[in-house]
């Protein structure tokens, strides 16, 4: 297990995702900072959805919509400052990025839901039940287009999509991430230990950060909202998708030097970290090297 230190992840940050280390511009405003809509959320996982949109907000976006396809949900969500509403009606609306399919049960209903938005987005992070609505090819996804496409699968996922064994996937993690970027021509995080992450244009990192900690329930809905959020708040997308990945590992690490994981660790315990962390680097990003 990696043990957190500031002053490492100042430097590793400064050196590989500088955008994320800047300070907000004294005059700006929520537009500024974008807007980031999840759509997801079927029965008994509108938490999923939730989570990645509080993700999205505390990563630093200036708004946040959530459309659920179960709503409203069955317990509030505690986050007021989300723009909650059915799926339908957020995904009928118009939002920087798109963060698509945590929590979300694969039926046609779904990809009905779906369709529309993969098809006039221009930025798109698909997650979860996104991922098996594509490999079932239920969801189409345009040619070109997009400024940006991102897929998050695990290797359940990455395997569904490959038409593929957990396995094989697992035997070679870099040759998944790079077939599944070059057929989607999409920019891809296989997640799990060692996350890799691979773009169709040859892009290619493996994540070092995180521990066992992030093995629990929710912690890849915080990342797909967290990717969302960099995105749009204008970050370079190499490394608004690199420092996600980044940030969300050295977040378990942060939690688990404070004895708040890797056991036990919660997904939503995250994104006050992944907060904390960005507001350091910016505090300190100008100290001495
Ligand atoms: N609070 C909530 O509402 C939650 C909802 N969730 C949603 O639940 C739905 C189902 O997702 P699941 O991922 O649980 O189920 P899946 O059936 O998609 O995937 C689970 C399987 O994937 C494989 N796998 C996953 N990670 C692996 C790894 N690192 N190494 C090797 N194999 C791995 C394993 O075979 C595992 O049994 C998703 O829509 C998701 O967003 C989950 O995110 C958990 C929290
Ligand atoms: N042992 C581990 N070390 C580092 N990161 C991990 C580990 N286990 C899981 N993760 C990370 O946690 C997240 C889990 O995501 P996912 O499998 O989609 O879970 P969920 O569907 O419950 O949100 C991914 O970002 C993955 O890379």
């Amino acid at each position: 297990m990696t043990p957190f230190d500031t002053e490492t992840s100042r430097r590793y940050a400064l050196q590989h995702f500088p955008d994320i280390c800047q300070p907000r511009p004294e005059n700006s405003h929520k537009g500024t900072f974008g807007t980031v809509a999840v759509i997801g959320g079927s029965k008994g996982m509108t938490g999923a959805a939730l989570l990645a949109a509080e993700a999205a907000l505390y990563g630093g976006c200036g708004k946040v919509m959530v459309g659920l396809e179960h709503y409203p949900p069955p317990v509030h969500h505690a986050r007021l400052e989300l723009m909650a509403d059915d799926a339908v009606s957020v995904s009928a609306g118009s939002a920087d990025v798109w963060v698509l399919g945590c929590g979300l049960a694969e039926t046609d209903r779904a990809a009905a839901l779906l369709a529309p938005v993969c098809r006039r987005a221009d930025a798109l992070v698909l997650d979860a039940g996104a991922l098996n609505l594509l490999a079932k090819q239920a969801l189409p996804l345009p040619d070109v287009g997009q400024t940006v496409r991102v897929l998050t699968p695990h290797p359940g996922e990455a395997a569904r999509l490959l038409k593929s064994s957990v396995d094989a996937v697992e035997q070679n993690r870099v040759w998944a991430a790079r077939e599944l970027s070059s057929r989607h021509q999409a920019w891809v995080v296989l997640k799990g230990h060692e996350s890799v992450i691979a773009s169709a244009q040859g892009f290619l990192r493996i994540n070092r950060s995180g521990n066992a900690g992030l093995a629990t329930a929710g912690s890849g809905d915080v990342l797909a909202g967290l990717i969302g959020s960099l995105l749009a708040q204008g970050i370079a997308v190499e490394q608004a998708i690199a420092a996600s990945v980044w940030l969300h590992g050295v977040a378990a690490e942060w939690l688990a030097a404070r004895q708040t994981g890797p056991i036990g660790l919660l997904a939503g315990e995250l994104p006050v970290a992944i907060r904390w962390l960005r507001n350091r680097l910016v505090s300190t990003a100008g100290n001495a090297a």
